[in-house]
């Protein structure tokens, strides 16, 4: 039997981002329409920030604001965030860390529109607007991007004409003409060998039968083809060899730009080591209790932290 979404995912994928057609086809329901963050990528890799740096380096633009954020799970009314303040500048790199189940995922999710979670409190200002009252594929269009920590399949629509489609879906929102097939082909080439997949994996469909490991790669592939503003990085190290994990903090590395910024989930040092970040935040019981620079994460370990108390 086809799977029930696919036929509405492979017209949502001409219309929407990839994080909205993931939700969608996680929620079981059709996509909406054509969204298109801007794509803005340059290279310009991060220098290792200290206390006093990261505190210099806050002058940028504010990108995003919560203030007070709770959320909670919509069907149950169980609270996850719990009062979460965070301020994310242009060009900056936070990293998220904290014990499993403290609401990291949940974060993101809340950030990227999540159709399970409802915000019941508090405020979220993206470029200037309010991110809570914009639609999922709206916050794509606006800038945001997520990469999922198990990203889903979807079934019967092509990988590369995803890609084709959901850029073509932005190039249109910004005036751009569309490009062909052909067009594109080298830019992915490129970047799919950046990311030392397989180019095969172009003519599969999304996710479909892929190993956990290409399945990162894939969203890291999405993320560098579309661009953002914010990248919402769940887990992207989570079941990558040492190879793959520097594949992917390379092409990470590479679209960070001055305007642009990247909030990663990690319990590991590694990925710290090759995505420098400006913050690192401890997230416990739904809100950030501690932020500070790298040397923070030393204080990590990998069932989620130390004595915080003690930091
Ligand atoms: N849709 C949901 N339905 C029920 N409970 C949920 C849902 N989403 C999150 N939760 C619960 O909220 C809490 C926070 O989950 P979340 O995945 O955000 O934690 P996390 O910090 O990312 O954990 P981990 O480090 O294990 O990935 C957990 O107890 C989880 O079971």
């Amino acid at each position: 039997m086809a799977p029930p979404f696919a036929a509405a995912a492979a017209a949502a994928a001409v219309a929407s981002s990839s994080s909205y057609a993931l939700f969608s086809a996680s929620a079981d329901r059709p996509l909406l329409r054509h969204q298109m963050p801007p794509s803005s990528i340059s290279v310009r890799p991060r220098r290792r920030t200290t206390a006093a740096s990261a505190a210099a380096e806050s002058t940028g633009r504010a990108l995003l604001e919560a203030r007070d954020l709770f959320a909670c799970v919509k069907e149950s009314g169980e609270e996850i965030l719990t009062g979460l303040n965070l301020t994310i500048r242009e060009g900056e790199v936070h990293a998220l860390m904290g014990p499993n189940g403290s609401g990291k995922s949940t974060l993101m999710k809340v950030l990227a529109g999540h159709p399970e979670y409802e915000v019941t409190a508090g405020t979220v200002i993206f470029k200037g607007e309010n991110l809570i009252d914009m639609e999922p594929e709206e916050r794509s269009l606006a800038g945001i991007f997520m990469s999922f920590q198990a990203p889903v399949e979807i079934p019967g629509v092509n990988n590369y004409d995803f890609l084709l489609m959901a850029l073509n879906a932005r190039r249109e929102k910004k005036g751009l003409p569309a490009l062909g097939p052909l067009q594109i082909f080298p830019i992915v080439e490129e970047k799919v060998r950046a990311l030392d997949m397989n180019a095969d994996i172009l003519n599969r469909a999304v996710n479909e039968g892929f190993s956990g490991g290409e399945r990162k790669r894939n969203e890291i592939l999405q993320l560098s083809v579309l661009g953002a503003d914010l990248a919402l990085l769940d887990e992207i190290d989570s079941g990558l060899d040492v190879d793959a994990i520097e594949d992917v903090a390379k092409v990470v590395n590479g679209m960070l730009a001055p305007h642009n910024s990247v909030m990663m989930i990690t319990h590991y040092q590694r990925l710290l080591d090759l995505i420098k970040p400006s913050y690192v935040h401890i997230m416990e019981k739904g809100k950030i209790v501690k932020t500070g620079d790298r040397s923070l994460a030393y204080y990590v370990d990998e069932s989620g932290y130390k004595d915080i108390a003690t930091v």
